[in-house]
């Protein structure tokens, strides 16, 4: 039997495009099934300024196939020399709908991220004043912090004290991977809300680590016990508006993740539909992945809801779905879920 499934043109609220040959080979998967992203600043060089940040738009609207649809909803890279007039100019005119701030050193291409709150106060406050809300990378640096505890210790440390001095300031947690965020999220209010990635729903540290090291499950946070995975299966399929759906769907070419010292990152844009509706099914909880892909999103950041629709369907045998790109640069690998697909989207 044969099931199809409609739901709202998605919302990826936290996507990399990266540039180049990369984003010319990436962008068009996601605009494929996406009418609207989140787009993460984090180049070499990073997009700091409103103008990089127009100037990278056009590259991505030019690496899109004719009559696309697609709007790249674009950030700033917060540094310690940002610009306050500078952001509020680029929200003013639209082409700017938040500011990412990357602690320095936590994550791929964060070098010229926050190495003290402090330096980056006056950009904060204005945020607060305008509406404009902040992305956070929120794992601490300090080397003396195991890496699977870095996001609970940031919540404590850094983004809770943060909250308590700017209550006005409105955060969007990234990719949130433990139940400590999941804690977090529930104690605050609509102020807060957070994303969350496919693979996170998907895989814990033992995919990625027993009977053989797994390079492509590797990311940033990294995944971490199942109790973690489980926490963020039931906020996912909680209705709670203040979960929605950010891939972070991150490419690095295989020879970048299958290396002795591999970059963080699952590409996971061209099977993301197709994993989050096996999740949301496997959780009895069908109904509640239009708002998570949809509502959720547009809503927190302003945005009308998506008009148009995007349909799935169920098929009774596992269907092939591509499992690597040519970036035309070198051979990309798609997230593996570990299990058969039965969804596709169809149109
Ligand atoms: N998530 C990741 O593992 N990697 C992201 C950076 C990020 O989102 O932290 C990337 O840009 O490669
Ligand atoms: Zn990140
Ligand atoms: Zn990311």
């Amino acid at each position: 039997m044969t099931r199809t499934l409609t739901l709202p043109l998605p919302d990826d609220m936290h996507l990399h495009l990266r540039d180049g040959a990369m984003l010319r080979a990436v962008a068009p998967v996601t605009a494929a099934q996406f009418g609207r992203a989140i787009i993460m600043p984090n180049l070499v060089p990073p997009v700091v300024t409103g103008a990089e940040a127009a100037a990278y738009r056009d590259r991505i609207l030019s690496a899109l196939p004719e009559g696309s649809g697609f709007e790249p909803l674009m950030t700033l890279y917060l540094t310690e020399t940002t610009d306050p007039d500078d952001v509020a100019a680029a929200a003013r005119s639209g082409l700017v709908k938040a500011v990412k701030l990357y602690p320095a050193g936590a994550t791929t291409n964060s070098e010229s991220g926050v190495r003290d709150i402090e330096r980056v106060i006056p950009v904060l406050e204005r945020m607060a004043e305008i509406g404009l809300p902040l992305c956070v990378h929120g794992e601490v640096t300090d080397p003396e912090i195991d890496i699977f505890d870095r996001e609970a210790v940031f919540i404590e440390r850094v983004l809770a004290p943060l909250r308590a001095r700017l209550p006005g300031l409105r955060v969007v947690m990234e990719h949130v991977t433990t139940r400590d965020g999941v804690d977090y999220v529930a104690s605050a209010d609509s102020g807060l809300a957070a994303t969350l990635t496919t693979h996170h729903l998907i895989i814990n540290r033992n995919h990625m680590l027993v009977g053989g090291i797994r390079p492509h499950y590797y990311c940033l946070p990294i995944v971490k016990r199942e109790e973690h995975r489980q926490a963020l299966r039931r906020a996912a399929t909680s209705g709670d508006p203040r979960y929605f759906l950010g891939t972070d769907s991150a490419p690095h070419l295989d020879v970048a993740k299958e290396t002795a010292c591999g970059c963080a990152g699952c590409f996971t844009a061209p099977n993301t539909l197709a994993c989050l509706a096996h999740v949301f099914e496997q959780e009895g909880a069908l109904e509640r992945l239009p708002s998570f892909v949809g509502a959720h999103g547009a809503a927190f950041y302003g945005l009308p809801a998506p008009a148009a629709t995007i349909r799935l369907e169920r098929a009774d045998a596992p269907v092939e779905l591509p499992r690597t790109l040519d970036t035309g640069e070198g051979a990309l690998s798609v997230f593996d879920p570990g299990f058969p697909l039965f969804w596709r989207v169809i149109s």
